[in-house]
């Protein structure tokens, strides 16, 4: 763990392919769901061994916040040798990237390319602060730094509600869309009366995934399922928590009520098809 005044990066490594199995409700979660991601006042980063992803949560106050390198990355700042992808899930806020503001409402995206020297994060309301929800991959050439509303996602209406699973995917960083090296990032939007997300399942063995549930109230929770397709686990989650993927796992899940998620990838390819699909009647 490392600490600036506002940024603190905390190491994480998951359980593989030959223990996930084995654990306890409790050691499952460790593992493989963050908690507590959204600190007001701070930067706090999660680094993980999943493609070397970092997963944060950042959420300016009265003071902006700056993205201050940190001494494990051993880098002059921090995005030297990375890229990064960020959705607010929270107030108005904006985004300062080396001279340039980006104001960035809820359900928007900034994109920052490798190279970028100075990213600075406000809220325009302390008393309803910007949430901004991050993730970084490492990055092997510049791609420049990009800012998407909703509308100029690419939008994918998916499933029907016979079978609870009517969704609309926005992809943002994409092929398609706001370039990046490897990361690719959006959000899906449950339709009212739709429960199921990623049904039928997937695994992509080149890409690994990390979930960040949204929109879901105190009531509510989403029942997520992991794991090999035909040994799956389950990780109750409540809003605004994230949960890692690796290449081998299912990432599904059924919520109590309707919901969004920003899902985020990084590994050796974009293609979003690009996935194994699981039939329903094999899942075990
Ligand atoms: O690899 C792609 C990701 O798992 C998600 O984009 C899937 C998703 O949002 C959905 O089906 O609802
Ligand atoms: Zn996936």
């Amino acid at each position: 763990m490392s600490t600036s005044e506002q940024v603190t990066l905390n190491y994480r490594f998951s359980a593989g392919l030959e223990t996930y199995g084995k654990l306890s409700t409790d050691e499952l979660r460790n593992n493989y769901l963050v908690e507590g991601l959204f600190v007001p006042g701070v930067a706090n980063l999660q680094a993980t061994d999943l493609d070397r992803a970092i997963v944060g949560g950042i959420v300016p106050l009265a003071d902006p916040i700056v993205l201050e390198t940190i001494e494990e990355l051993r880098s002059d700042f921090f995005f030297q040798r990375r890229e990064g992808g960020i959705i607010n899930l929270g107030g108005a806020g904006e985004i300062e990237v080396d001279g340039t503001s980006y104001p960035i409402e809820k359900g928007e995206c900034l994109y920052i390319g490798r190279g970028s020297k100075k990213a600075t994060f406000s809220s325009a309301d302390e008393k309803s602060p910007a949430l901004f929800y991050f993730l970084s991959y490492p990055a092997h050439a510049e791609y420049p730094t990009t800012f998407a509303k909703k509308e100029e996602a690419k939008r994918i209406d998916l499933g029907s509600g016979d079978t609870c699973n009517e969704r609309s995917i926005f992809q943002f960083i994409h092929e398609d869309g706001i370039k990046s090296c490897q990361l690719v990032m959006g959000y899906t939007v449950l339709n009212t009366g739709s429960a199921w997300n990623t049904m039928p399942c997937h695994t992509h063995l080149r890409r690994s995934e990390i979930y960040c549930y949204f929109d879901l109230d105190e009531e509510n929770q989403v029942l997520h399922l992991m794991g090999q397709p035909q040994e799956t686990r389950m990780i109750w989650m409540k809003n605004h928590q994230a949960v890692l993927s690796p290449n081998w796992s299912i990432h599904s899940g059924a919520g109590t009520s309707a919901y969004s998620f920003v899902w985020a990838m990084g590994g050796e390819n974009q293609r979003f098809d690009d996935m194994d699909g699981i039939a329903i009647a094999d899942i075990k």
